[in-house]
């Protein structure tokens, strides 16, 4: 036991040209999960990981990935599958980090890019494919496994985020990815997300394969029963609805907030758009991150945001899983998720590496029920916020906002945003045989 806690990277058996990468980013004594998974992995187990946002996760399957890879560093070796492509490009980066005394080939593949250059790129026979599962099917349906970077050969899949790739939306991707790889008993398969689900859980009772060693679980989060990092601090402030903006604006410009970098969440890009535009009329350094963005501009943003030009990023959940951007301070759902798991990663955003961090919510009359569902989940109480209390100030505030928000609608409103999404929707419903009236 004791060897476990004071474990070294270089105990666990990573490479020592690892041990180094990782000591050049700062990254020294390994975390719970690292410790507890890289010497399994290294053992050829299967591994589901279940640990707190900001735990380290990404670390825990790379390093044991890369350990083994450079003992034979040629040809495909692994596929890291992710939903998002913000995450699948910060992963790619990490991996092209770690690996770039080795001369890795990573080849990134997500929607929103070029498919070509991604052809060109697969065809160059990269050592890991870091992907959206989306995306990589489209590269197997219309070139088939052959063609893409020897998928047959891969000795490693990785679902990162897992219980949100193995939900409904992913299924018929998922299974087109998996299909083009290596049968379960001749490739490694490791699972990792912050929020352990059913259907996560359900793959601990599939048969042992013959030959194979058995599939090593790990969760944190059993441990302590609390679902959040111990650094963050949970708050919320009731807020009436027709006010929201307001209560945003006085907050994100409070004593406490003012130079604080914050994601703050909505649950429409309608709600983001309106947003964005409102506060950049208010002068607050604001940037976007949502589904109808083209994605050079969802790229642009959150580089915007990264380098701090941006202090304020506003974003529906394709910002929500594993995104670690260590100076977020603060984290606001403006809008409550319907489904607490969110919460977990929304708020995850922030306090990450044992950083401190503070998630406020806004709380409506409609969202308690939420917020119940929240904290029992989380188990925690959150507590309320005393950073925007008092009516005459936000009463000043709101003639300035209110102007600010009618300009953005107006605008809106001469471009059409949102006529995209409209008329997408009427396809969809027209398919589904309702007339237009
Ligand atoms: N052993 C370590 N010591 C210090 N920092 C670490 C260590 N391992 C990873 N980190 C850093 O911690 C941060 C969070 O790691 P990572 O993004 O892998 O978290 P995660 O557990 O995947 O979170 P999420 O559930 O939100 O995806 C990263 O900046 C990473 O570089």
């Amino acid at each position: 036991m004791s060897e476990i806690k004071n474990a070294t990277f270089k105990s666990l058996g990573l490479s020592r040209w690892l041990q180094e990468a990782l000591q050049a980013m700062k990254i020294n004594q390994p975390t719970a999960i690292q410790k507890a998974c890289i010497p399994e992995i290294l053992k050829g187990r299967d591994c589901i990981g279940g640990a707190k946002t900001g735990s380290g996760k990404t670390v825990a399957f790379a390093a044991p990935m890369l350990t083994k890879w450079s003992e034979d560093p040629s040809g495909m070796f692994g596929v890291v599958l992710t939903p998002t492509r913000e995450l699948a490009m910060q992963i790619a980066e990490q991996f092209t980090a770690l690996g770039s005394s080795m001369n890795i080939r990573v080849a990134l593949v997500v929607g929103g890019e070029s498919i070509v250059d991604q052809a060109i790129q697969l065809q160059k026979k990269p050592h890991f494919i870091i992907a959206t599962p989306g995306r990589l099917a489209h590269h197997i349906m219309s070139s088939g496994e052959d063609t893409i970077g020897g998928l047959k050969r891969a000795k490693f899949l990785v679902l990162d985020e897992a219980d949100s790739l193995l939900t409904d939306t992913f299924a018929s991707d998922l299974a087109t990815c998996i299909g083009a790889l290596p049968s379960k008993d001749k490739r490694q398969t490791l699972l990792f997300t912050a929020t352990i689900t059913d259907q996560v859980r359900a793959l601990e009772d599939a048969p042992i394969q013959e030959g194979k060693p058995p599939l090593f679980t790990y969760q944190v989060e059993s441990v302590d029963k609390v679902a959040i990092p111990s650094t963050l601090k949970t708050e919320y402030i009731l807020v009436p609805e027709h006010v929201k903006e307001a209560y945003l604006y006085q907050l994100l410009t409070c004593e406490t907030y003012k130079d604080s970098s914050a994601i703050i969440f909505v649950n429409r890009t309608m709600t983001a758009e309106i947003l964005r535009r409102t506060l950049y009329h208010l002068e607050v350094r604001v940037a976007s991150l949502h589904s109808q963005m083209p994605q050079q501009e969802r790229t642009n943003s959150l580089h915007r945001f990264r380098a701090n030009v941006a202090r304020v990023l506003i974003a529906t959940d394709v910002a929500s899983r594993g995104l670690d951007i260590p100076t977020v301070e603060l984290v606001i759902n403006y809008d409550i998720p319907a489904d607490p798991d969110t919460f977990i990663h929304r708020a995850g955003r922030t306090a990450r590496a044992g950083r401190s961090g503070d998630a406020i919510s806004f709380v409506t009359q409609r969202d308690v029920s939420r917020i119940e569902a929240i904290e029992k989940r989380i188990n925690k109480k959150m507590t309320e916020s005393d950073k925007v209390h008092d009516t005459a100030v936000i009463r000043k505030a709101l003639t300035k906002v209110t102007k600010a928000k009618r300009e953005s609608l107006m605008a809106m409103e001469k471009e059409n945003f949102g006529e995209r999404k409209r008329v997408q929707k009427r396809k969809e419903l027209a398919s589904k045989g309702f007339r237009r009236d």
